[in-house]
C-alpha cells in the first residue's frame, strides 16, 4: 500500500450548541487515510458518522482539532479556497444520486469540470472516460429518468471521479437501491479501490462495511475500534 497521506485528523471535535444543550457529535477523533485506502465508518444512528463526513468533505468545520488534506491545513483556508479544494480534491457520492434530470448522462458527469479552470473542450472526453470506469458509456445520451437506480448511482460515481479527486467520500451509497443493485454498486467501488482510488464510506450496513479494507466503529462520537479486514486488505 502507498503511504502518502491524504487525510490526517488530529483530535477533531465537533460540538453543536443549541439554547438548552451542547451535543458533542464528534469527540476527539484521530484518523489517517492514505492513498489507496478503503475505509468504512460505521456505527448506530446518531453516533456522528454524517458529521464526521461533512468535516472530511469541507462542508462543516470542526470546533477544535487539526485537519490536513494532502498536507494542507484546511483551517487556514478561506471560503473560496475551501470551495476550490473541495471541487478538485474530493468526489462525493450520496444516498440520493442528485443527478440533474434535464441534463444527459454525460452532461451530468461533466458538470464539475465547468466549475473548474479546465472547462470546455476536453469535458466530454473526460466524462466518457469516467463513464467507462463504471460501465455506463453505452448510456451517454440518455437522461437520468431513463435509467435504473443502480445505473443512476453509477453515473453519480462517474461524476465524482471526473475531476480525478484524491478521495471519494461516500454516504450510504446503497440506501436507495435494492440489494441486487446495491451489491453491483459495492462491487464497483471495490474495483475502483483495487485500481487505486482512495475511498472513505459511511454506512450503517455491517455487511458492506466489511467489504472495506479498514472498518472504523463510532459510538457517541468516539472511535470505539478500528478493524483491518484481512481478507480484503
Ligand atoms: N445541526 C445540528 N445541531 C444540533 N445537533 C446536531 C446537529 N447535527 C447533528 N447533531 C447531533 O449530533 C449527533 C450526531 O449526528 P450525526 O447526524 O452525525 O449522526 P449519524 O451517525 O450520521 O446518524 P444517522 O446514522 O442517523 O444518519 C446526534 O446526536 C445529532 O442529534
Amino acid at each position: 500500500m502507498n503511504n502518502k497521506s491524504v487525510i490526517e485528523l488530529t483530535n477533531i471535535t465537533r460540538k453543536f450548541i443549541t439554547q438548552d444543550m451542547t451535543t458533542t457529535a464528534v469527540d476527539n477523533i484521530n484518523l489517517s487515510i492514505n492513498q489507496g485506502d478503503y475505509v468504512a465508518i460505521t456505527g448506530p444512528s446518531g453516533c456522528g458518522k454524517s458529521t464526521l463526513l461533512s468535516i472530511l468533505g469541507l462542508m462543516d468545520k470542526a470546533t477544535s482539532g487539526s485537519y490536513l488534506l494532502n498536507g494542507i491545513d484546511v483551517n487556514k483556508l478561506n471560503t473560496d479556497q475551501l470551495a476550490e479544494v473541495r471541487n478538485k480534491e474530493i468526489g462525493f457520492i450520496f444516498q440520493s444520486f442528485n443527478l440533474i434530470d434535464e441534463l444527459t448522462v454525460w452532461e451530468n458527469v461533466a458538470l464539475p469540470l465547468y466549475y473548474s479552470a479546465s472547462k470546455g473542450a476536453g469535458a466530454k472526453k473526460a466524462a466518457v472516460e469516467a463513464l467507462d470506469k463504471v460501465e455506463m458509456r453505452h448510456r451517454l445520451n440518455h437522461f437520468p429518468t431513463q435509467l435504473s437506480g443502480g445505473q443512476q448511482q453509477r453515473v453519480a460515481i462517474a461524476r465524482a471521479l471526473v475531476m480525478s479527486p484524491s478521495i471519494l467520500l461516500i454516504d450510504e451509497p446503497t440506501g436507495n437501491l435494492d440489494s441486487h443493485n446495491g451489491d453491483i454498486v459495492m462491487a464497483m467501488l471495490s474495483d475502483l479501490n483495487n485500481q487505486g482510488t482512495t475511498l472513505c464510506m459511511v454506512t450503517h450496513d455491517a455487511r458492506y462495511a466489511n467489504q472495506a479494507k479498514r472498518r472504523i466503529d463510532l459510538f457517541d462520537g468516539k472511535v470505539l475500534g478500528s478493524i483491518q479486514n484481512m481478507e480484503v486488505a
